[in-house]
């Protein structure tokens, strides 16, 4: 059994249903579908995700916006009308959104997380209709297996014990083609809870290790998962095959093709992905598994790349004595709900590498200020608008030059590195550059490796 997962641009609009259900009824083994939420193509510019968060604001502030509720409704029924949807059938799901504003809700985030599932209940249910007016033996199913525990601080944790306990007693019944919707599950008072962003991923990744899957395939719009994301280097290489932990890597710094979370399961379920074109079904794409059963790899897989970082720089006289410093450091941080990516260290240097996009100029210099005074540095100095690039390739492991090779082509160019840290990852090198020197940097480097 194959766990299948359509991505938003895939169940876009009818003319993308349409090859969805050719591609499920192609292949028996096809029998877990999970669905997003309808998202961008050629002809739709927005996701429905982000039209259901938008009319989650309009009804936080009391002003309803019923324009916008037609015009979610309208991306149903576009996809309805290229099939034999009855007006019945659709009223059935298009109901459930007007229903939305007149429930009450423990909190506006999880109003929000509420309203945002939406877009893959409804999809899903579409699609069920959908695929059993073809004749396909198919059955939506309310994802009640996926579970998460809702936080004093009423942040939602996906719980995978739990969802594996109840996915264990789930019956896959000969030829039947289960419909999930992805990005939800249920807590422990049985409320809807989401996963981030892109996180229909991570439910086909779960179904995918507790139905104990032969395979998950990832339907999306590109026929390969690309050497560099394709919007910064036109056509790159695509990569055939690659592991887990360069998977996990890559995604983790910048590859949103996969969320980096749908990595775990798959890895703790010991499940191949491949990573393939809806557009483009016969294209081998890209498959995902264990390092032990790639035939060779490349010294750089792929290079992948984020902005928005800022490192703090702190240095003191035998830094490295005073085991407190470190401790003391990531406390505030934590007051600052800061979490750091990378922490370089000296005997008497240490520096803080972090994403800053979600705080502003105030709190950030607030942040700065407070190291200043708990911690006494003899100096700090914030160096701000980083690009954090990661170099990921297995076959860089145990291999000396790895880091010469990746930091020659960027010498050449002239480009100022920030910091380097071969650290924990043997599979990955991190570079930080000024935010205006990063594509530059990623051009330099693939062009050494693959032009
Ligand atoms: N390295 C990469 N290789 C291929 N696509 C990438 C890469 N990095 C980012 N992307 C982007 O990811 C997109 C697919 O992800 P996403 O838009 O989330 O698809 P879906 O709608 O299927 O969930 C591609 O169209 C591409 O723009
Ligand atoms: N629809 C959700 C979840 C998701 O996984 O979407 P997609 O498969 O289109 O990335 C989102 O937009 O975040």
């Amino acid at each position: 059994m194959k766990v299948i997962k359509f991505g938003g641009s895939s169940l876009a609009n009818g003319q993308q249903f349409e090859r969805v259900v050719n591609i499920i009824r192609e292949d028996s083994q096809r029998q877990v579908v999970v669905t997003s939420a309808p998202g961008k193509s050629a002809t739709e510019s927005v996701k429905v995700t982000d039209m259901l968060l938008q009319y989650a604001e309009s009804c936080i502030s009391g002003h309803p916006d019923e324009q916008l509720l037609k015009a979610i409704k309208v991306r149903y029924r576009q996809i309805a009308d290229s099939f034999d949807v009855s007006e019945a059938d659709l009223a059935t799901i298009t109901d459930q959104l007007d229903a939305l504003n007149q429930a009450h809700y423990p909190s506006y985030r999880q109003l929000r997380e509420y309203f945002a599932a939406h877009g893959e209940l409804l999809n899903a249910q579409l699609l069920a209709l959908i695929l059993q007016s073809q004749g396909v033996p198919a059955r939506f199913v309310l994802p009640t297996q996926i579970r998460f525990e809702s936080k004093k601080n009423d942040e939602a944790v996906f719980d995978e014990e739990k969802s594996l306990d109840r996915l264990a007693t789930f019956p896959v019944e000969k030829d039947v083609v289960y419909v999930f919707p992805g990005f939800f599950g249920f807590d422990q008072h049985n409320r809807i809870r989401t996963f981030s962003r892109g996180g229909s991923d991570i439910t086909g990744a779960i179904l995918a290790e507790g139905l104990q899957a032969s395979l998950y395939e990832n339907f999306t719009d590109v026929s390969a998962i690309a050497t560099v994301d394709p919007n910064v280097i036109a056509n790159p290489e695509p990569i055939k095959a690659m592991s887990y932990s360069e998977m996990r890597e890559l995604s983790y710094a910048g590859f949103n093709v996969f969320h980096d979370e749908a990595i775990i399961p798959a890895i703790h379920g010991q499940v191949p992905i491949c990573v393939k074109n809806t557009n483009d079904p016969d294209a081998l794409g890209t498959w995902i598994g264990p390092a032990s059963q790639l035939k060779d790899s490349r010294n750089i897989t792929g290079i992948a790349c984020t902005k928005h970082f800022a490192a703090l720089y702190l240095h003191r006289y035998l830094l490295n004595r005073d085991s407190q410093f470190t401790r003391r450091l990531l406390a505030l941080m934590a007051d600052y709900k800061i979490s750091y990516e990378h922490m370089p260290s000296g005997i008497d240097d240490l520096t803080v590498i972090f994403n800053r996009e979600n705080l502003s100029e105030k709190q950030l210099q607030e942040f700065v200020q407070a190291v200043r005074q708990e911690l006494a540095p003899d100096i700090i100095r914030l160096h701000d608008q980083l690009a954090i690039i990661m170099v990921v390739g297995q076959g860089m492991k145990n291999r000396s030059g790895a880091l010469e090779q990746i930091i020659a082509p960027l010498a050449k160019e002239k480009i100022s590195l920030q910091m380097v840290n071969q650290g924990a990852s043997e599979i990955a090198i991190m570079l930080a550059v000024d935010e205006e020197d990063a594509k530059r940097a990623i051009k330099a480097i693939y062009d050494s490796e693959f032009a």
